[in-house]
């Protein structure tokens, strides 16, 4: 059965090939913009079509639960850094015409796959149960809230996030992995925005300060440059007053075609 999955899923991705790789990259560029409420039935025929013709809208009609707004375990530090760089977001006025600034805050889903166009069928074919790591903890405040803000202008990313209870390493501070595992989510959203679907090639990490658990960190993400298929950013942590730095990073990201996480 997994093996007739995997053909099915090979079968698709070439099907798809070159313009479905093309279609994902704007459909995950669109899929990171703020959400609308229209949307239709799936069905895969038109899903295959909405992405060769860059459907104007990625996601199903059932609205997910997006995990990057408020909520109850926030921090007064945490609602206070969210509603700055929210000020400074473009907003939709009637006519749909956008004003105000250059940041623009990014929806965050535990299945990310599932509400992309074209996605939710890989999404079936891959593990069903699978969620997104940042994301699977049920209860508000016990491990990572974030949110991303990316500047379109300035080709940057900045993520306000509170470490929960649960991510402890050296007591009373965050664990270096989750820290690892922050900067991975943040770099990597970036080099997605910027590039389509990656990968992660390598990420070099230096630990400058820790973290204090349940304080609020800014990590902020810089496009270095794009060289071919290879995407290099760089990443500081620091206090949410950006006076202490806790965690320098580097990393690569390399471009891939969708079929590559089907071992083709
Ligand atoms: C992937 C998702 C697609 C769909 C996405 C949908 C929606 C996304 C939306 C939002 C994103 C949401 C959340 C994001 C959250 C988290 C992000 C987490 C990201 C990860 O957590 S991801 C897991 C860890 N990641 C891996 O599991 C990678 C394992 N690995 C490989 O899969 C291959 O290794 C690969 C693909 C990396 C390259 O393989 P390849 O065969 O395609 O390319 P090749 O090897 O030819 O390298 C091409 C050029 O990169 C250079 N190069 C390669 N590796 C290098 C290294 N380490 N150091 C220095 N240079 C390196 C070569 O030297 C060459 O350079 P040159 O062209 O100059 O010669």
């Amino acid at each position: 059965m997994l093996r007739h999955g995997l053909q099915m899923a090979r079968g698709l991705c070439q099907l798809l090939s070159d313009k479905f790789s093309v279609g994902l990259h704007r459909n995950i560029m669109k899929h990171l913009l703020p959400i609308n409420a229209t949307g239709h039935a799936w069905s895969p025929l038109r899903n295959i079509r909405a992405v060769t013709q860059m459907a104007p809208w990625p996601f199903s009609s059932s609205q997910p639960r997006d995990y990057s707004l408020p909520n109850a375990s926030w921090s007064a530090e945490m609602q206070r850094l969210y509603d700055q760089y929210s000020s400074m977001c473009e907003v939709e006025t009637e006519g749909s015409e956008k004003k105000k600034g250059a940041w623009r805050r990014l929806p965050s889903y535990n299945r990310t796959l599932k509400y992309a166009t074209g996605g939710r069928c890989l999404s079936r074919m891959l593990q069903a149960k699978a969620r997104l790591f940042t994301r699977n903890i049920e209860e508000q405040g016990a491990g990572f809230e974030y949110v991303v803000f990316i500047n379109k202008e300035e080709k940057t990313c900045v993520c306000v996030f509170q470490a929960g209870h649960l991510l402890e390493g050296p007591p009373g501070h965050v664990h270096g992995g989750a820290i690892a595992t922050i900067i991975d989510s943040v770099t990597g959203t970036h080099a997605t925005y910027i590039s389509g679907p990656v990968m992660t090639a390598n990420l070099t990490i230096n630990y400058r300060s820790p973290i204090p658990l349940g304080s609020v960190v800014l990590v902020h993400s810089a496009l270095d440059k794009v060289e071919g298929r290879k995407t290099f950013i760089s990443c500081q942590v620091t206090s949410s007053d950006g006076a202490k730095l806790h965690t320098e990073a580097t990393g690569l990201f390399v471009s891939i075609n969708v079929s590559h996480l089907f071992g083709a």
